[in-house]
């Protein structure tokens, strides 16, 4: 792969300490980030002892890298490899990993004895603590074992912020925290005895856990940070910290301490707020770098382009996001811009069981397995139990499934991949699926006792965000009974039904917006929403008038009378005839029934050519052969009645060609198409140049005023306007050259002529249309029609009358 420019310059910028690369997702922060490794070993590791470090927050993506890597042919695959063995001086690590380590340093120097507690331990742990302090705290509503997950989620930010004592948590801002919701406990008002309380709660659940040996994550980063600042700091000389808005601010100040800041040292931030997606991140939350003690300004690099998925992937995905004044107002915010790769649109579906959503998946899998390998296909869920629930499912369906945890996954292997929303950032995979994107799962609200209702919806618009930008070429998103609110914030003009079809998933059509209401006889019926869907997706996204559309068209079986729900009526010569038939069942109800019913209609009629059964949820294209298609046609000029004259108009001074369009009903509307660029062209004011008459009359020999009609023209065809005449011409002699009898020919009038012009020459008081060849003291006037012999005369004998500058021939009358 070749960098592009912006990217190489930040791969080969000399390192001069700190810096951050921000970037819109998929404009290879991660791979400018590889490639740095290698530039930094190779210039910038002078003495022994300098070294460099990669670190990242998420393990997936450690081993994707890792995969991605080995399978690198270049020379960079060696680097890699002896990179990830730990076999240089380059050490590619979590955050989690790193601080583990330091951990396990700071244990052994004090001679202590740590675990790291589960999360059941701390709950309980949590609970023994709210106890112990109840009676002290009895009017703090807070210190209440319902509220044990708010409580210890405020424990671990607190931690994860290095708050070092009561008086500095009485004083700080809480940026998302919730401030008195449904589920919320109460506003954490500053200098408070809530805080007191929780504060103190804290010092308690620490003691009771270290009692039992235990620490939880948060204490471990402190030690480990106490330990690098201890006895291990300044170990790298270069430090590349990925994904660092999902640092915590502990986190960050354990990678500044064990950075040596050497003269030609660096630390780089590589950084996209718009996928932070923890709560406890420090940088994603739009806090300034001088809060970790770096000033960023004059530092920071921005990668745009989005290189991972196609533009109608990354259209939809920041439809999604440019709404959100959090996301957006973020300092750090960058808007992509798009690379030219176009693929299909994002696929949405709406299923009303999980059982749907599996068969879904299923026989889309068992079609993308004509194109893709397995493991190129990727299913995200929020939650863990889902995708778990999925596995079980595909598997009972003969797919084969790989899960990736935190563990060691197995990227590599024939098998379907899974894999929770928050564990895909910064993967990718040719196509994704999006699935349970679930009213009650996306967002989830049950969240909202910790984080205010604003910042979950941030959050979580983020999570499906982050989803969406992982897909190559093909992505599609799913729900199961209620879709997830956030769907709705994306263009559904943006979103298809099925792959390859240009229909848009279902959308409810508010019944003051119905069509043909007035030969509804109830417009409450069910059937009656997807009947007005499916007449909404006909008229815009096919681009049938609904002139064309007709409802309850009658077909006569045998002897019975049936009707049809829409019928597509086109028109052919003249006449209007059946096109399309659509059945609509209500929402729901399947479409097997419907498309027997379709079928047994189409049979009823030699013209119909498509058909459609849909319930909203499922639908069936066939053609008339009843054979399933992917989509119908959409409206042709030619299914509509004519409006307009069109007639070709040849400029022959310019050698260009264009479509003359004429209202029927107003002549002088007219619009001009470029042939060559398809374009219409821009006419202000045209030009209207007098048709006097046949060729046979010739020009007049001075201005005149009585004429019948007018051709409206654009000025650039004349030379001068009022010099310009419109004849007819009557005689086939010029038929070789296209002009034909009845075309009408521009002529300006002139008395001269050059070789090859087209004319209207004068002989002997009657004009007539030939090419002009002068010979010597001759002249020959030649006719483009074999049948007719050249006309050699006189130069005195001949008058020219003026030359043939354009010729407009009307195609239809
Ligand atoms: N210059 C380039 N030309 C072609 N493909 C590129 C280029 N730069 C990056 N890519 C490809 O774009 C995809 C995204 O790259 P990468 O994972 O490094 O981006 P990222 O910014 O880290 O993404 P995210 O933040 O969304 O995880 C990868 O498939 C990568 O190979």
């Amino acid at each position: 792969m070749k960098l592009n420019v912006e990217q190489r310059k930040i791969v080969e910028l000399e390192p001069n300490g700190h810096m951050l690369i921000k970037g819109v997702a998929g404009s290879g922060k991660t791979t400018v980030a590889i490639r740095r490794i290698s530039f930094l070993q190779m210039h910038y590791c002078m003495e022994d002892d300098d070294n460099i470090l990669l670190v990242t927050f998420n393990k997936t993506l450690l081993n994707y890298i890792h995969y991605q890597y080995k399978k690198l042919e270049d020379e960079e695959k060696g680097d890699i490899e002896a990179w990830l063995s730990g076999d240089s001086d380059v050490v590619i690590k979590t955050i989690d990993k790193l601080m583990f380590s330091y951990f396990m340093r700071y244990l052994k120097r004090h001679q202590l004895k740590r675990q790291i507690a589960d999360q059941q331990t701390l709950y309980k742990t949590i609970q023994q603590a709210i106890m112990q302090l109840k009676e002290e705290y009895a009017d703090i509503k807070i210190l209440s074992p319902k509220y044990s997950s708010f409580l210890l989620d405020e424990i671990a930010w607190i931690k994860s912020c290095g708050i070092p004592d009561e008086v500095s948590y009485q004083q700080i801002d809480r940026i998302g925290r919730s401030t008195g919701g449904r589920n919320t406990p109460q506003k954490l008002t500053k200098n408070s005895k809530t805080r007191q309380a929780i504060y103190q709660l804290k010092e308690r659940y620490d003691e009771l856990l270290e009692a039992k040996g235990l620490v939880d994550f948060k204490t471990m980063n402190l030690l480990a940070l106490q330990q690098a600042q201890e006895v291990d700091q300044s170990s790298y000389t270069h430090i590349i910290i990925d994904e660092s808005q999902d640092l915590t601010k502990v986190q960050l100040h354990f990678l500044k301490t064990i950075h040596d800041e050497k003269s030609y040292g660096s630390i780089t931030f590589v950084a996209d707020n718009t996928q932070s997606i923890y709560s406890h991140s420090w940088l994603g939350k739009g806090r300034p770098y001088t809060t970790i003690g770096y000033d960023m300004s004059g530092k920071a690099r921005v990668l745009t382009k989005n290189y991972r998925t196609t533009t109608e992937i990354s259209k939809a995905a920041y439809g999604l996001i440019e709404h959100d004044e959090d996301i957006m107002g973020n300092v750090d915010f960058v808007k992509p811009s798009l690379i030219d790769r176009h693929g299909h649109a994002p696929i949405y579906r709406f299923f009303l069981t999980n059982n749907e959503q599996i068969q879904f998946f299923k026989q889309e899998i068992d079609q993308l397995r004509q194109e893709y390998r397995l493991e190129d296909i990727c299913i995200v869920a929020k939650e863990k139990r889902l995708i778990e629930d999925i596995a079980m499912n595909l598997e009972n369906e003969g797919i084969p499934t790989e899960i990736l945890h935190q563990k060691q996954p197995d990227f590599g292997k024939e098998a379907v991949n899974l894999v929770t929303m928050h564990s895909i950032k910064g993967l990718e995979f040719k196509a994704i699926f999006l699935a349970h994107l679930d009213d009650g799962v996306l967002p989830n609200m049950a969240q909202v006792d910790v984080e205010d209702e604003e910042t979950v919806n941030t959050e979580e618009r983020k999570l499906l965000y982050v989803g969406m930008t992982r897909a190559n070429e093909l992505l599609y998103m799913s729900s199961v009974k209620k879709p997830s609110k956030f769907l709705k914030e994306i263009n559904p003009n943006q979103l298809r039904f099925k792959r390859d079809a240009s229909l848009r998933p279902f959308q409810k059509i508010a019944i003051s917006n119905y069509q043909f209401s007035e030969q509804l006889l109830d417009v409450n019926a069910k059937e009656e929403i997807i009947r007005q869907w499916m007449i909404y997706q006909l008229i815009h996204t096919y681009q049938y008038p609904k002139d064309v559309l007709s409802i309850e068209y009658g077909v006569q079986q045998f002897s019975k009378r049936g009707y049809v729900d829409i019928a597509v009526m086109i028109h052919v010569d003249g006449e209007q005839i059946p096109y399309i038939f659509v059945e609509t069942k209500s929402f729901g109800n399947g479409v097997t029934s419907a498309t027997e019913q379709l079928k047994s209609y189409m049979s009823t009629s030699d013209h119909v050519r498509y058909g459609i059964a849909t319930d909203g949820l499922d639908i069936s294209i066939i053609d008339r052969n009843g054979e399933p298609i992917n989509d119908i046609p959409k409206c042709q000029p030619h299914f509509l009645p004519e409006t307009k004259y069109k007639s070709t108009y040849t400029d022959l001074r310019k050698n260009k060609e264009y479509d003359y369009l004429q209202d029927k009903d107003d002549l002088q509307t007219v619009e001009i198409i470029d042939q060559t660029t398809g374009l219409a062209k821009e006419m202000d004011q045209p030009i209207q140049v007098p048709i006097i008459g046949d060729v046979a009359a010739g020009l007049p020999m001075s201005a005149i005023e009585d004429y019948r009609d007018t051709l409206p023209v654009p000025e650039d065809w004349l030379i001068q306007a009022q010099d310009t005449f419109v004849l007819q011409v009557t005689g086939d002699s010029m038929i070789d050259d296209g002009i034909e009898p009845g075309d009408f020919v521009l002529v300006h009038r002139q008395q001269t002529a050059t070789n090859g012009d087209i004319v209207i020459a004068v002989i002997d008081g009657e004009a007539t249309i030939k090419k002009y060849m002068p010979m010597g003291n001759t002249i020959l006037l030649v006719p483009a029609n074999t049948n007719y012999e050249p006309i050699q005369m006189n130069a005195d004998d001949v008058f020219i009358n003026g030359k043939v500058i354009g010729v407009m021939h009307r195609n239809h009358m």
